[in-house]
């Protein structure tokens, strides 16, 4: 099954994305999502002037070998964008593999483990009443689990409040938009909402939040603990994970479970972490993390620990990624939950795919491959539109973490 040709394909419907088409001999054809949210265009072209000249004539059904030589090949390993890179290639090979088998890729992976796959979405509000109709607007809405960001009082704005209610797009600006952050209003703030949130609608649903790599262990270990009565489902990305581990602190002060993993490409990235079970979910992606082939290895590891997934989902990964991601946690055996941000209509329109949401799970169809495609004609009318992610100083003007 030659590859015969290669197209990157980059559209702007709303926000930025990047695709890949792996077109073969025999007419088979597979798609990947290469997006890196502010980064869009370092992906593209490591695509197209390094890995493309080196995929035309190999053969599409090498997908573990294509996966190697693209990673032990390049000398430079790992990192967002040669990883991001590798995962579209090698999400577009096992299209192509699942279509020439005539089958659903989960069924490629190993098969259904469950009849659907739990899903949460995002609810966020300007201030603690906001934030609480949104949760109640979320259940209403068939979620079993929801994720709360509210704005802090006395910041203005903050990660995860949408400005238009029920679409959240970070990447805001032509150049970074820059935030303010105090951490000690955060952690003065935070505990009230959980305490409402429960008192409001008890603790039949799951509720999560996204600290958003922003706190230093032991202030994370103390907002752990502070959270423990509203028995959170998780705390997500409570400190900048490069230290590893720096998780052993939070762990040794607080039993709310902890999530990490998004900004991660490789199983490095969380090897500790998971070993020394310092998190109880790794939120890896298909689009960032090295694709199928990769997340296989990492989510086989988490199984020995009893780390489950819980993968990254928000709108700056395609529907392409939602959709192979969906297959992925149909098979998974030590699956956990699936983030699920709403993308706009006009991407929907762009990446017609093969899933559907109800009363909080997500169900796939039932078309070969991974379901999802790109409409190349459609996707031509919306050029490239530079945008970046904020950046975050704290009060004094110190640079910090977004
Ligand atoms: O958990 C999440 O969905 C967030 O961390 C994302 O919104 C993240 O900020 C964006 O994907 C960055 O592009
Ligand atoms: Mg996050």
């Amino acid at each position: 099954m030659k590859i015969r040709a290669v197209r990157v394909i980059v559209t702007c419907p709303s926000r930025n994305f990047v695709t890949l088409k792996i077109e073969t001999e025999c007419g088979l054809y597979g798609v990947g999502d290469a997006t890196l949210n502010g980064r869009e265009l370092a992906v593209a072209s490591y695509l197209q002037d390094h890995l493309i000249p080196c995929l035309i004539g190999r053969d599409a059904s090498q997908i573990e070998d294509i996966w190697q030589y693209f990673y032990k090949g390049a000398y430079w390993r790992r990192g967002p964008v040669t990883m991001t890179a590798i995962a579209a290639i090698d999400v577009a090979l096992w299209d192509i593999k699942a279509k020439a088998a005539n089958m659903p890729l989960y069924q490629l992976l190993g098969g259904k483990s469950r009849h659907g796959v739990l899903v949460y979405s995002h609810a966020n509000g300007r201030d603690l009443e906001e934030t609480v109709d949104e949760v109640g607007r979320h259940i209403d809405m068939g979620y079993k689990a929801i994720r709360a960001q509210s704005g802090i009082p006395g910041l203005d704005g903050t990660y995860g409040v949408s400005k238009i209610k029920g679409f959240y797009e970070p990447a805001d600006a032509d150049l970074p938009s820059e935030s303010v952050w105090s951490t000690s209003k955060y952690l003065n703030f935070l505990p009230s909402l959980f305490e409402k949130l429960r008192a409001t609608y008890g603790y039949e649903h799951h509720l999560l939040h996204d600290v958003h790599h922003r706190l230093t262990p032991i202030e994370a270990a103390r907002l752990g603990k502070d959270l423990e009565p509203y028995r959170l489902f998780w705390m997500e990305d409570a400190v900048p994970a490069e230290l590893q581990e720096g998780f052993r602190l939070i762990r040794q002060h607080t039993t709310t479970p902890i999530a990490v993993g998004e900004v991660f490409s490789s199983i490095y990235d969380c090897q500790q972490l998971i070993t020394e079970q310092l998190i109880d979910y790794i939120r890896t992606t298909i689009v960032h993390a090295g694709g199928v082939t990769h997340l296989k290895k990492i989510a086989a590891l988490a199984d020995l620990y009893h780390v489950k997934t819980g993968f990254h989902g928000a709108t700056d990964l395609s529907p392409i990624t939602m959709g192979c991601a969906l297959h992925f946690d149909s098979w998974v055996p030590n699956f956990g939950i699936q983030e699920h941000m709403h993308h706009s209509e006009l991407t929907n329109e762009v990446f017609p795919h093969d899933y559907h949401f109800e009363q909080g799970y997500m169900y796939l169809g039932d078309k070969v491959g991974h379901g999802s495609d790109i409409d190349e004609k459609l996707a031509a009318k919306y050029p490239y539109q530079r945008a970046y992610l904020p950046v975050n100083r704290l009060e004094d003007g110190s640079m910090f973490n977004w």
